[in-house]
C-alpha cells in the first residue's frame, strides 16, 4: 500500500461558532495524500481553500477531525512539536513568493536548512541542486528584486522544497504570472516534485493546470469530492 505522507480525516472549522455571524466552512473533510502524488484542489471562491491549506500546514487548527502528517497525528499536538513539523514536512508556496529582499536567490533557499541545523555546506549544495533543476542556476547570487516574476516564484519552490518536506501546499503558485511564463514555471514545480518524491496539493483556478496533475479534488460544501 502505498505511503500517506497527509491525512485529513472528518475535519470541521466554524468561525465564531456559537455566534449569530457563525461560518460553518469545513464540514467533516476527508482528503489523503500519497507519497509522489500531485492533487488539484479546485475550489469557488469562499469554499474554504485557505481554511483547508492552513489546517493542512498545521498553520491552523481544526474544531474537530484529525490531521496526520507523514504518519503522525497532530491531534493535541503541543505549540513546539507543530513548530518543528511545520518547519520539517511542510513547505508552502503562495501566489507572492515573499522572499527575503535583502538576501540573494541562493541564501533564500540555504536559510530555512540552516533554521533545521543543517550544515552550511550542505545547504549550500542542496541550494545549487535544486536552483539547477528549475533552471536558473545563473541568478543564483541576485537578490529577488533583480529577478522576473517567474525566476521569482521558482527560487520560491525550491525554498520551499529545501528541508525536504512531506507535503507541499501551493496556493494559487502561479497566479500572478502571465500564460507563458505560468506554463514554464508550473512545469518547473512538477519536475521539482517528482525529483523530490514528495507529495502536492495545488489549489488552484486553472483547469489546464488541474488538468496535468495526477488527480482533481474539487472543495464543495466544506467537503472534498473528486473534480
Ligand atoms: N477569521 C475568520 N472569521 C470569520 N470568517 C472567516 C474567517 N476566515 C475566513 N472566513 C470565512 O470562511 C469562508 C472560507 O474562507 P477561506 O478564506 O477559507 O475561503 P477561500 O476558499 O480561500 O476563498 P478565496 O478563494 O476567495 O480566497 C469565507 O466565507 C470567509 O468569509
Amino acid at each position: 500500500m502505498s505511503e500517506v505522507t497527509l491525512r485529513l480525516t472528518g475535519v470541521t472549522k466554524t468561525y465564531n461558532a456559537g455566534t449569530p455571524a457563525a461560518v460553518e466552512v469545513l464540514r467533516g473533510l476527508d482528503l489523503a495524500l500519497t507519497k509522489g502524488e500531485v492533487v488539484a484542489l479546485v475550489a469557488p471562491s469562499g469554499a474554504g481553500k485557505s481554511t483547508l491549506l492552513h489546517i493542512a500546514g498545521l498553520l491552523d487548527t481544526p474544531d474537530g477531525g484529525r490531521v496526520e502528517i507523514a504518519g503522525a497525528d497532530m491531534t493535541g499536538a503541543s505549540d513546539h512539536r507543530r513548530t518543528v513539523m511545520r518547519r520539517d514536512e511542510v513547505g508552502f508556496v503562495y501566489q507572492f513568493h515573499h522572499l527575503l529582499p535583502e538576501f540573494s536567490a541562493q541564501e533564500n533557499i540555504v536559510l530555512p536548512q540552516l533554521a533545521a541545523g543543517v550544515p552550511r555546506a550542505q545547504a549550500d549544495a542542496r541550494a545549487r541542486d535544486l536552483l539547477g533543476i528549475v533552471g536558473i542556476t545563473p541568478r543564483a547570487h541576485h537578490r529577488p528584486a533583480a529577478l522576473s516574476g517567474g525566476e521569482q516564484q521558482r527560487v520560491a519552490f525550491c525554498r520551499a522544497l529545501a528541508n525536504s518536506p512531506s507535503v507541499l501546499l501551493a496556493d494559487e503558485p502561479t497566479g500572478n504570472l502571465d500564460p507563458a511564463t505560468s506554463d514554464t514555471v508550473f512545469e518547473a514545480l512538477m519536475t521539482l516534485v517528482r525529483e523530490t518524491g514528495m507529495s502536492a496539493l495545488i489549489a488552484t483556478h486553472n483547469m489546464q493546470l488541474a488538468a496535468r496533475m495526477d488527480r482533481q479534488v474539487r472543495l464543495e460544501q466544506g467537503r472534498v469530492l473528486p473534480a
